[in-house]
């Protein structure tokens, strides 16, 4: 049974405690900007991670400098989802100890 779809105000309200998520049409997004590329790919390689062990993975980005995550549930037809908020919430409570400027 896929997850149901969140409302854009249940949306918003969980993002309101995840600092840099934010509603982009039908997926949340991230970036996150380090001090180095090592330090960005440390975040890449946690996040990858914890996307196993949920079994639900973001479109996962890193760039010079920066991660980008982008997600929605495919399963549920591509919709915000209780799965992608709490992906979301996972990261951003390991972020900071990644050293995110
Ligand atoms: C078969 C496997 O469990 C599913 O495809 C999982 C894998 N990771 C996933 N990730 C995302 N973002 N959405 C999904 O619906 C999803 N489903």
């Amino acid at each position: 049974m896929p997850a149901a779809p969140l409302s854009q105000e249940e949306i918003q309200d969980r993002l309101t405690g995840l600092p840099g998520w934010s509603l982009e049409g039908d997926r949340i997004t991230c970036t996150y900007r380090f001090h180095s590329h090592f330090a960005a790919l440390g975040l890449t390689v946690h996040v990858a991670a914890i996307q196993d062990e949920l079994n639900h993975h973001s479109d996962l980005t890193l760039g010079y400098n920066t991660v980008s995550l982008s997600v929605n549930t495919h399963d549920a037809g591509g919709v915000v989802t209780e799965h992608d908020v709490n992906l979301a919430a996972r990261v951003a409570a390991i972020a900071d100890g990644h050293g995110v400027r």
